[in-house]
């Protein structure tokens, strides 16, 4: 049976009235019969609907996140490109698997326990049933949400040549399971697609369709990855359905944008998951040079973060008061004891 008669039949049987009426409305749908008709409104639902459009800087590890964080960001995204980047020094072309994500979020949610943080989902780590392994590592590692993509793996770099994308109903299907996987878990799910680069004439409207049936799976929200000016911007604000996600990657296909204007064209999250990897790559860069060059850093002092600086960052003040807490109760023991 084809991926698309399965969803057809499971819609048939589906218990729930209105799933029924929508999927029978809709022949194409693949809505989970798991996926309730009211979901529970998770953290990432309030905060787009308290701020109209969230601004969300990719992190990569415990420090960035705690960086993000104390700059009064509202919410987070571990960046997949950028993972691959710190942990292998390799670019992001499906190297990084769904285990090593997880145990960054355990990491970064830890380390900024105060915002939302979504993960890179990748394509889930292989077919529908890797994906629930994937959603639930993520959910048992604190994350708020996740995307999931419709490239075929190898995945690459939404801005990157080269790319391929699975079946439209098999990534449906993947989305389904995901929303299964979340069950009543507070985990916001994002289902994106890579299809706009495939095809220079059909490429945006196949796009748009796409994420019209993941929504229709159970996605929260979708993201049309690289569309390439503020026509397609504004088509997919106007055509796709539920909140959007819009990504800003500095020297990617899309033109850049303050959150005003990509609200304005309907976007609600917006992504600028390289920021903080290129800022920081370009600090290194160039203080590294310095020390090679002069062997020494004593003129140029200002391209650093000072000491103190550093230390308020990660908090010492507070390690210095927990050790003295430690070692009086220890000299209070020993005393009673003498
Ligand atoms: C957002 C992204 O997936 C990059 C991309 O493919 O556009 C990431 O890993 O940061
Ligand atoms: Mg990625």
């Amino acid at each position: 049976m084809s991926m698309l008669m399965a969803a057809k039949s499971a819609s048939l049987c589906c218990s729930n009235p209105s799933i029924s009426a929508k999927t029978e409305r809709n022949p194409r749908a693949v809505r989970s019969a798991a996926y309730p008709t009211v979901r529970m409104q998770s953290r990432v639902h309030r905060l787009i609907e308290e701020q109209g459009a969230v601004l969300v800087p990719g992190v990569y590890d415990a420090l960035s996140a705690a960086i993000v964080q104390q700059t009064g960001f509202s919410a987070a995204l571990i960046s997949g490109y950028a993972l691959s980047a710190v942990t292998l020094g390799k670019p992001d072309f499906g190297l990084i698997t769904p285990p090593e994500m997880a145990a960054t979020a355990r990491a970064v949610c830890a380390a900024a326990p105060k915002i939302p943080i979504f993960a890179d989902g990748d394509t889930g780590g292989g077919n529908a049933l890797n994906v629930q392994r994937t959603i639930k590592d993520l959910i048992a590692a604190g994350a708020a949400g996740c995307f999931l993509e419709d490239q075929a793996w190898p995945k690459k770099c939404g801005h990157m040549r080269g790319k391929e994308v699975i079946p439209a109903e098999e990534h449906a299907a993947k989305i389904a399971s995901a929303r299964d996987a979340i069950g009543d878990s507070d985990f916001f799910l994002i289902a994106r697609t890579d299809a706009r680069a495939l095809s220079a004439k059909t490429g945006l409207s196949d796009a748009i369709a796409r994420v019209n049936l993941y929504m229709e799976a159970g996605a929260d929200a979708s993201f049309v990855e690289a569309p390439r000016d503020d026509d397609e911007l504004k088509e997919i604000g106007k055509r796709t359905k539920g909140y959007r996600v819009c990504n800003m990657l500095e020297g990617g296909r899309t033109p850049l944008h303050t959150p005003d204007e990509l609200k304005e064209m309907g976007f609600h999250l917006i992504a600028h998951p390289l920021t903080s990897l290129y800022a920081s790559t370009r600090a290194l860069v160039d203080v590294l040079k310095i020390l090679k060059e002069k062997g020494t850093t004593k003129d140029h002092l200002e391209k650093m973060i000072t000491f103190e600086e550093f230390n308020r960052l990660v908090d010492l003040d507070s390690w210095y008061e927990l050790e003295n807490k430690y070692s009086n109760l220890r000299n209070a023991l020993g005393e009673t004891k003498s």
